[in-house]
């Protein structure tokens, strides 16, 4: 491991876990050492929170003027040629479309399809969220009237004697039926106004984007063999086709072009099934393994939509933007909203018009991003908490909106983040919306709840939802005592592989004790979390990518949806508050078709159940179980089938850590809320 020091970023934190905050390196550490230039920036709780983007505000105007939703084509009509030779699955090229052709399709192409929209409003009373009737939670109501909680429900029925005559095995699948029920019945994805009309939209996204006709004209059992071959499962009705070239996707050739330019030259799995089901319109729940592509399937469609509408009339200063991208932090924002701009870039220069992407989101000055507006903006990368702030302020409108994505869609619909989509979603318009969402890792519960809240929407799915890459070697390595993982990590594990390595831990004092230490060590290191300053977090990430810094340490703001590239190792020194987080963590390494190791640390203090959510992760990837873990990981879990609340294979819902968090964080969100004088971390 190198042994340049870079910056001389220095910074102290009492009390944290692992010791060795001494100069000595040993020891319990108190975390004298290194002096005390940096000033702490956050509390205990919210260094425990740590993660990211939270907001609590109120007041929601609606505002916005000028255009009306519409249809959804994005790349052209019906033109592709020449059918491949069979038994080929590539179009013959001539299936893209070049950027006049893309124009003229697009003045043409779908009419007042904008003005007319071509989603119908469902009937009041319509099934909004999941649930539908009856407080959709399943919960029953007392003879008050009073809605009663799933304890007392349970408590009523077995006096009431109902559940007497069940099986114990049944009363858990009820148990779990009810409780998967509940959480799902929260309805993030569907508007304030959309809730209390009762209804919403119930038709996909017009479009007139098809596939090539020689793609149209294969039979069904063509893509069932591809979906086979590719390992692509799907759900939903009227499933469009599975194209595995982009060519025959039409994108306009600058795109495949630009991607050629980054070694992007034949779709993933994800990217197969997901670009033309969301070309075509309809909602999709997209997800597959880390490192697989995912971004894309998202990005694309975002930056189309932008061009097909400029090119069929031309935003108006003030107007806009008409697709959003909401990503639950900073970091992934920042790279989201890159890729969006390469991309816009790249039509430019091959003559198409000039595209404006705003990136919204906290810790930055939001000049840059109004300065946008008033020019008339296309796109928005954001995170919640800032998208919500300036909607409030009515600095710009989401009621041109017609293609919304939410990237780690399962993190941005739970987790307090609930109240500010609804919130969010309050300030879109009537027009038609399309929505997608995407994540590495969903949930039964969030799952079915999307899948409620979306309109026909089509899952795709590549791998089991939270399992790991299986392009990770994942070592599991079991160190005796919290004191000793530090001096462990430096002396044993890290220099297993050569740099870039990423080391995750979920507190913020032992992200900073660790840098500490690696630093007198002579590691090149830097280090990112929640708790330091927009320009900190910035300079790290940069350091870090640029080669400047060997390692980077991070809590697991930097664990889901950053694409650092090649990195050869990730050392996870603790366990993540959320077993769900794990497969992102790991996921920074085995990106894009790499190999890559991760090691995993773990102690007799962890969590029984989290350490049978692991030994049943390395089993399911085929990886080598310790025979620690084959000792003491609690014996009841099944392997096969997932906690349909958080993912984990290695124990049931009655369990779930995940249950008792997750009502944890909503109280507090809500408390949070009731604060009007409080700026989060946006
Ligand atoms: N078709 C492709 N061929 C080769 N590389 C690709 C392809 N598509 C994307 N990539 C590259 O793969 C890397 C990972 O892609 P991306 O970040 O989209 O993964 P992801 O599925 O979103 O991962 P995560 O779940 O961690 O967010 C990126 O560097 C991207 O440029």
């Amino acid at each position: 491991m190198g042994t340049a020091a870079t910056r001389k970023r220095k910074r102290r934190r009492s009390g944290s876990r692992l010791g060795s905050g001494s100069r000595s390196g040993s020891g319990s550490g108190s975390g004298s050492g290194l002096g005390k230039r940096r000033k702490r920036a956050k509390t205990k709780a919210k260094e425990e929170e740590d993660e990211e983007e939270e907001a609590g505000r109120e007041g929601v105007t609606e505002s916005g003027k000028g255009r009306h939703g519409g249809g959804n084509a994005v790349t052209g009509g019906e033109t592709g040629t020449g059918a491949p030779p069979a038994g080929t699955e590539s179009g013959s090229g001539s299936g893209s479309s070049s950027l006049a052709e893309f124009r003229s399709r697009a003045k043409g192409g779908h009419g007042d399809s904008r003005q007319s929209g071509g989603r119908g409003v469902a009937d009041a009373g319509a099934d909004v969220g999941s649930g539908g009737g009856g407080g959709g939670s399943g919960g029953m109501l007392s003879a008050g009237g009073k809605q009663l909680s799933l304890l007392e429900e349970t408590v009523h029925l077995r006096r009431a004697g109902k559940l007497k005559e069940l099986t114990k095995e049944e009363l858990e699948a009820e148990e779990e039926r009810k409780l998967v029920e509940a959480f799902a019945s929260t309805k993030a994805l569907v508007s304030a106004a959309e809730l209390a009309e009762g209804g919403r939209t119930v038709q996909p996204l017009p479009t007139t984007w098809r596939p090539p006709r020689w793609a149209q004209e294969r039979g069904p059992e063509v893509y069932e063999a591809l979906r086979t071959k590719y390992n692509i499962e799907i759900k939903g009705e009227d499933v469009p086709k599975c194209l595995t070239t982009f060519e025959a996707m039409k994108l306009p050739p600058a795109i495949v072009k630009h991607l050629v330019g980054k070694s992007i030259l034949k779709p993933t799995p994800i990217q197969m099934q997901g670009l033309p089901t969301i070309l075509s319109g309809r909602d999709m729940i997209g997800i597959s393994y880390t490192g697989s592509g995912k971004t894309l399937v998202f990005t694309l469609p975002l930056v189309l939509v932008a061009l097909e509408e400029e090119l069929r009339m031309p935003l108006m200063p003030g107007e806009g933007p008409v697709g959003v991208v909401l990503s639950p932090s900073r970091e992934l924002a920042r790279q989201t909203h890159q890729i969006a701009c390469d991309l816009a870039a790249a039509l430019h220069a091959d003559g198409g018009p000039k595209l404006r992407m705003a990136l919204c989101m906290g810790g930055v000055p939001v000049k840059p991003a109004l300065e946008m507006v008033d020019e008339g903006v296309h796109a928005v990368v954001a995170t919640p908490g800032r998208l919500l702030d300036m909607l409030k302020k009515e600095q710009f409108s989401l009621r041109l909106v017609r293609y919304m994505c939410l990237d780690e869609a399962d993190r941005l619909i739970s987790d307090g983040f609930e109240e500010d989509m609804r919130d969010i979603l309050s300030f879109t318009g009537k027009a038609p919306r399309q929505t997608v969402l995407f994540s590495a890792t969903m949930a039964q519960s969030i799952k079915e709840f999307g899948a409620t809240a979306l309109v026909s929407p089509v899952v795709v799915t590549v791998g089991r939802a939270g399992a790991a890459s299986l392009d990770i070697i994942i070592e599991v390595e079991y160190v005796a005592t919290e004191e000793e993982k530090m001096s462990y990590v430096v002396n044993s594990v890290l220099d297993k592989t050569e740099p870039p390595v990423i080391v995750f831990s979920s507190s913020s004092s032992v992200v900073d004790a660790l840098l500490e230490y690696m630093m007198i060590k002579g590691v090149a290191a830097t280090a990112i979390h929640g708790g330091l300053s927009q320009s900190e977090r910035l300079q790290a990430m940069d350091d870090f990518k640029n080669g400047k810094a060997d390692v980077l340490i991070a809590s697991d703001v930097a664990a889901k949806g950053i694409d650092f590239p090649h990195i050869a190792h990730v050392i996870c020194v603790d366990l993540p508050k959320e077993f769900e987080m794990l497969p992102h963590r790991l996921g920074r390494t085995g990106r894009a078709g790499n190999v890559g190791v991760a090691s995993v640390l773990i102690t007799p203090r962890d969590d029984p159940i989290m350490l049978s959510d692991l030994r049943a992760m390395l089993i399911e990837a085929k990886q080598r179980v310790p025979p620690y873990l084959l000792r003491d990981a609690t014996a009841s879990a099944s392997a096969t089938e997932a906690c349909p609340m958080c993912g984990g294979l290695g124990h049931r819902i009655a369990d779930c850590p995940l249950v008792t968090q997750r009502a944890r964080t909503n109280a507090r969100s809500r408390m949070r809320r009731g604060d009007e004088h409080r700026v989060g971390d946006y």
